[in-house]
């Protein structure tokens, strides 16, 4: 795994600054509470409110006021804002600006890894809320705004509203948090209107949001991805994913002997579902300090994303080609339960990741980094697993920044990668064999669309329809008509969710 680095070269970050500059500012003490009785300060877009709408452009008393804070500046001394919120500012604006993903700008972030576990968890868990809850946020900020603030100002609000509705900070010290941050961002000429637009939602929050109709379940899908579910799933079934995505998932573990999981459970204080999984609600401090890790006894797994390695049945000694294996969390299932693995992708990066998650899981597999589309197998498999490269909004819960990330082109793109990577897998088995297709998406582009036009197109292949006797107990709704396996982040919402899967069981023509 690739260690923290140092990310020299990039834009100035919003991180705490030193000095008279990182002070500048509005009225706020460093008790938090305000000098002024109205939200002013240096701010030379701030101008008051008007229609109810805090206002910005340039105000007759701006040269006054410049005036008086200047004078004022020496006097004063501001606070920090929180370690973890200067670095949550500086990952929304790697991911939301720069189009990083979450997972990649936090192993990067030199600043995050010196944070104690507790205030990298505060961190993450800041950057999480408004990366679900931006649509909803951004609604309830045009209530009070006449017009949207500079993104890097928008950022600090954004997360001044976590705090405020979402992570029950105390309304003044998220007010002042979020003014620390602007002004220690180099937005002091803003922090005015970030204290007075947080002080009004902070006020006015809940009933800002019934009058202008904001909702959580409907605000913070991009419209597109609302538009593919509702086509596959219905509007209802839509709202039910939405609502489950805007909460923390729990973590979950898949146990190397699924006859220990009950043990697991007790032992990691977690509760058992599904055939082999243990599900926690945290690991304060990373999952890599609980009991088991060390040792091997299990990895971390979504429970939905045990399931398609299922539909291969019994693979005891049997030969399983695992084609875009890495970073291996279902090549450590299929080499568990005894088959003799040749894990294949052609990310090195994540090939390294799978060859040490197998040394610490005590398991042998052979791994070889290659473009499937070039790669031949010397011998045909007994059956191949093909989890495919995809939009991954299935997993939106665990990556909520793919929802911001991903544009309905790329799906399409992908769609033709998928097609050919399938007919380059059913190849790689013997004739009579099993081929398992998997993507972690909710778009049935990627899933059963695509599966009934390979099919159509005369892929040398014919469904094996899925029984939900062969899932674990209370997911039989996951199968489809066709026996296909779909999960969506709604089903056992009860007891925490799961990932939204496709997968489908194919035999390659025995006289091929
Ligand atoms: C969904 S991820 C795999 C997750 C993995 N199966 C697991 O359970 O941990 C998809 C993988 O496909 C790989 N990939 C994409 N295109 C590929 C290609 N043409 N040849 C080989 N691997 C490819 C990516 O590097 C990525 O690791």
């Amino acid at each position: 795994m690739t260690g923290p680095q140092d990310r020299s070269g990039q834009r100035p970050p919003v991180a705490p600054r030193q000095g008279a500059d990182a002070r500048r500012g509005t009225g706020h003490r460093p008790d938090g509470r305000r000098q002024d009785p109205a939200p002013q300060g240096t701010d030379r877009t701030y101008q008051g409110e008007r229609d109810g709408r805090i206002q910005g452009g340039k105000s007759r008393n701006d040269r006054y006021r410049a005036q008086r804070d200047r004078a004022a500046e020496g006097a004063r001394s501001f606070r920090e804002p929180t370690p973890s919120r200067a670095v949550a500012a500086e990952l929304l604006m790697d991911v939301l600006d720069d189009g990083r993903p979450l997972d990649d700008a936090i192993a990067t972030h030199a600043g995050f890894h010196k944070l104690d576990p507790r205030a990298r968890g505060h961190a993450r868990m800041l950057v999480a809320t408004v990366l679900r809850r931006k649509g909803e946020f951004d609604r309830l900020l045009a209530t009070v705004m006449d017009r949207p603030a500079p993104e890097k100002a928008m950022h600090v609000l954004r997360l001044g509203i976590a705090d405020l509705r979402v992570l029950n900070t105390p309304d003044h010290a998220a007010v002042d948090n979020a003014v620390c941050l602007a002004q220690a961002g180099g937005l002091g000429g803003l922090a005015g209107l970030v204290n007075a637009v947080l002080r009004r939602i902070a006020a006015e929050g809940d009933a800002l949001a019934e009058r202008h109709g904001i909702s959580p379940v409907r605000d913070n899908l991009p419209r597109w991805l609302r538009a593919s579910w509702e086509a596959s799933y219905g509007v209802e079934a839509t709202d039910a994913i939405a609502e489950v995505l805007l909460r923390e998932p729990p973590i979950d573990i898949c146990v190397a002997k699924p006859r220990d999981v009950a043990a697991w459970a007790e032992r990691l204080g977690g509760r058992a579902v599904g055939a082999r999984t243990v599900r926690i609600e945290r690991a304060e401090g990373g999952v890599d300090r609980l009991e088991g890790f060390a040792e091997g006894a299990w990895w971390v797994q979504d429970l939905a994303a045990t399931l398609p390695a299922m539909l291969l049945g019994d693979v005891r000694g049997k030969v399983v080609y695992d084609l875009c294996a890495a970073p291996g969390g279902k090549t450590a299932q299929l080499a568990a339960a005894g088959a003799v693995v040749t894990a294949v992708d052609r990310n090195p990066r994540r090939m390294m990741r799978l060859d040490e998650n197998m040394a610490r899981l005590g398991l042998t597999v052979t791994s070889v980094t290659a473009d499937l589309l070039t790669w031949k197998p010397e011998t045909l498999a007994d059956a191949v697993l093909l989890d495919a490269p995809c939009s991954g909004t299935g997993t939106l819960r665990r990556r909520p920044d793919l929802a911001w990330s991903k544009r309905p082109d790329q799906v399409a793109e992908l769609t033709a990668l998928q097609e050919d990577l399938l007919t380059a897998a059913m190849t790689m088995v013997k004739p009579g064999g099993l081929v398992v297709y998997a993507t972690c998406s909710l778009e049935a582009a990627e899933g059963e669309a695509l599966v009934a036009r390979a099919l159509q197109r005369g892929l040398n292949a014919e469904r094996v329809p899925l029984v939900a006797d062969e899932l674990p107990a209370r997911m039989g709704m996951a199968v489809n008509a066709l026996g296909e396996l779909r999960t969506t982040p709604a089903m056992l919402a009860d007891a925490g969710g799961m990932d939204g899967f496709f997968a489908v069981r194919l035999r390659r023509r025995a006289d091929s």
